[in-house]
């Protein structure tokens, strides 16, 4: 069943220098029990993505169609999506929240806190416990303080913090940047096996190289728009945008072949997109792409690319 389905969702923040389009029309669906990943370079729309799903765009505004278990969350009022929704049903870890933890609380204090944020006058030993138990973090952890602990426990904390009050959808933004490989790869396998008890996430990172391991479905993003979307085998295997293909060549492999790189810049965000956002470093672009492409439809999925227009 599907649970998550976006349709046509474009993001805006203003500026002074007048608006930012930092998601354009992007469109995909996730099922139930299904993770996805989001890739794609800096300031090419990810955050945003995760922020408009979660409502929290600061200075920002979300048009389109998201439906979570088949409720428009874009319609609802705010006090309602407050309730019933962010954080219980739909929560986030931030990009370097790790950071954010209160220096003079124990983590103890700062889950309580939470908890009466969201005035929770239920069992919160057992929610807090629950929670630590996720991440596989002792609870003797609960009385130290953030300095107190190395940087893959400070981010064990907030994920148990993300998954608090159980939500079904967790959006991850960059989890395992600041991290040493080996703490990324325990915080990647955690985030496996709370995908194995039946929690969504949507990883967002720069790396494709760690979405393979727990994306069911993979969204590339340039320019503010999702350029590929599908699922990972397809992308991995049979990547069609011309800049996933970059970016999976840009990958690191142990063969010693050189990682190739992707010339130029992503296009402002603030020319609102009347042509292909990835032409002026396309090796492949025709003509044609002087025009904005629309989505076409794929095995999995769908690309924006005029490469694949007689294929609709
Ligand atoms: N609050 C804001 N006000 C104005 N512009 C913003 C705001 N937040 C982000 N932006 C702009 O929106 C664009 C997309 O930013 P976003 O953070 O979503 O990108 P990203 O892909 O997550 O980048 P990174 O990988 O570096 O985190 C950027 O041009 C950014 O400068």
């Amino acid at each position: 069943m599907t649970f998550l389905t976006v349709n046509g969702l474009s993001s805006k923040y203003s500026s002074s220098k007048g608006p930012v389009y930092a998601v354009d029309d992007v469109d995909f669906e996730l099922n139930d029990g299904e993770s996805m990943g989001i890739a794609g370079e800096s300031a090419c729309g990810k955050s945003t993505l995760g922020l408009s799903l979660i409502r929290m765009l600061s200075g920002g505004t979300a048009e389109g169609k998201i439906l979570f278990d088949g409720v428009s969350i874009l319609d609802m009022t705010e006090s309602k999506f407050d309730d019933e929704y962010r954080w219980k049903k739909i929560s986030m870890v931030f990009q370097g929240a790790m950071n954010s933890l209160d220096p003079v609380f124990t983590v103890n204090e700062q889950f309580v806190e939470i908890l009466k944020e969201h005035s929770f006058d239920g069992d919160s030993k057992k929610l807090i416990s629950d929670a630590m138990n996720s991440v596989s973090l002792d609870e003797s952890v609960l009385k130290k303080y953030p300095h107190e602990l190395s940087g893959g426990m400070k981010q064990r904390v907030i994920i148990a913090m993300s998954l608090l009050l159980k939500p079904k959808f967790v959006i991850a933004d960059e989890p395992t940047t600041a991290l040493d490989v080996l703490i990324q790869a325990q915080i990647i396998n955690l985030l496996k096996s709370l995908k194995k008890e039946g929690m969504s996430f949507m990883l967002i990172t720069h790396d494709l190289a760690v979405l393979s391991e727990i994306s069911d479905k993979i969204g590339i993003m340039y320019g503010g728009q999702m350029v590929e979307f599908g699922s990972s085998e397809q992308i991995y295997k049979n990547p069609k945008h011309p800049y996933t293909q970059g970016l999976l060549e840009s990958i690191p492999t142990l063969k010693g072949n050189t990682p190739k790189y992707i010339k130029g810049t992503p296009p402002s965000l603030l020319d609102a997109p009347t042509q292909c956002r990835f032409i002026e470093r396309c090796p492949l672009a025709i003509d044609k792409c002087k025009e904005l492409p629309p989505k076409f439809k794929t095995e999995t999925g769908y690309v924006r690319c005029w490469l694949y227009e007689d294929e609709k």
